[in-house]
């Protein structure tokens, strides 16, 4: 049966939304070749072997994007879907320096991703809140520069994060990029625990002071810090589907999500990149309840979870847990 039952989707990558049918539509739009012959050839390639394979892939197909109409298409096409997999709420990340480098201006970028946010309560339902992510694999210094000039032109961003290739990327490497960020009243959260080792998980809560982690599975090879994530509530947004398409996770039976939400971690489930993943945040509940047995008192403190660790109005927070926690008078 289908669940109404409220979400937030907290981990989402906008650029991880483009569908194999929406990358040769914007190729041969914008008259970008690309080397996959048809939409089958395409999709052929959207199978990994860990973070890096992915990214491979994932920066290359966004050489179609190149106006602001092509981000707007692009962000329309997610919120869409998103509404139809019960999304109410979308956090949502767009990486600026991936398209700058392609000299493709901040100003496009922006312009049409929040020409398309901008109308997605009224269209679909979805209130949403859109975040800067930073490379971590390029210099602090360019990340530091990119951020002024969003906060020049004042972008509507509501805070930062921290993605691409973890290993070898301590979080350590950005402290003066979240310090800036957070003097400016920004949120702050960043990707840790992914193919990182635990220790980037505590880097993040300690030397860049995020509110809440992406992913953060690999938390788990470390016992204290379990404990304090427990009972500090830190937000972890896990990408089950994800995180077996990148092989950190074997098979979805295998997955740890449930029993990190029984240990008491503040888990929530997310999609990543669901056009490269095999799915959007229906799909990936819907996978845990086949390959788990996810009970409906587990989905719903999953649902819960998602709009406590979103960056809400009080009022809008109160009424969307309202629906997952009924009054019971
Ligand atoms: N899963 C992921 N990990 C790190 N960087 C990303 N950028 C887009 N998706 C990502
Ligand atoms: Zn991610």
């Amino acid at each position: 049966m289908t669940s109404t039952l409220p979400f937030a989707e907290l981990h989402l990558h906008l650029e991880g939304t483009l569908e194999p049918e929406l990358v040769l539509e914007l190729a041969e739009r914008n008259a970008v070749t690309l080397p996959f012959a048809d939409v089958d050839a395409l999709r052929r390639a959207y199978a990994f072997s860990d973070l890096q394979s992915f990214l491979d892939l994932y920066y290359a197909n966004m050489a179609v994007l190149r106006t602001p109409e092509d981000f707007a298409d692009m962000t329309r096409a997610y919120l869409a879907r998103a509404a139809r997999a019960g999304v109410r709420h979308a956090e949502v990340m767009i990486d600026p320096q991936a398209h700058l480098v392609r000299g493709v201006p901040l100003e496009a970028v922006m312009e049409g991703v929040d020409d398309a946010l901008s109308t997605s309560e009224r269209d679909h339902g979805v209130s949403t809140a859109l975040f800067a992510a930073f490379l971590r694999d390029r210099p602090e210094g360019e990340a530091l520069d990119v951020l002024h000039h969003l906060l020049g032109m004042h972008a509507p961003i509501t805070g930062i994060g921290l993605d691409s290739a973890e290993a070898g990327h301590p979080p350590s490497d950005f402290v003066r990029l979240y310090d800036r960020a957070r003097a400016e009243g920004l949120h702050l959260i960043a990707h840790a625990g992914e193919e990182g080792p635990p220790a980037y998980v505590v880097e993040a809560l300690d030397v860049l002071g995020v509110d809440r982690i992406d992913h953060g599975v690999r938390s788990l090879e470390d016992d204290a810090l379990v404990e304090r994530l427990v009972a500090e509530q830190v937000p972890l947004t896990v990408c089950p589907l994800s995180n077996v398409a990148l092989r950190g996770v074997d098979r979805l039976e295998d997955h740890p999500v449930l029993d990190m939400l029984d240990r008491g971690l503040n888990v929530s489930v997310h999609s990543d990149d669901p056009a490269y993943f095999g799915g959007y945040l229906d799909d990936n509940l819907a996978a845990l309840t086949d390959s788990l047995g996810m009970t409906p008192e587990q989905r719903a403190r999953l649902a819960a979870n998602s709009i406590r660790s979103a960056v809400l109005p009080a009022d809008r927070r109160a009424a969307l847990l309202a629906e997952v926690e009924p009054d019971p008078t």
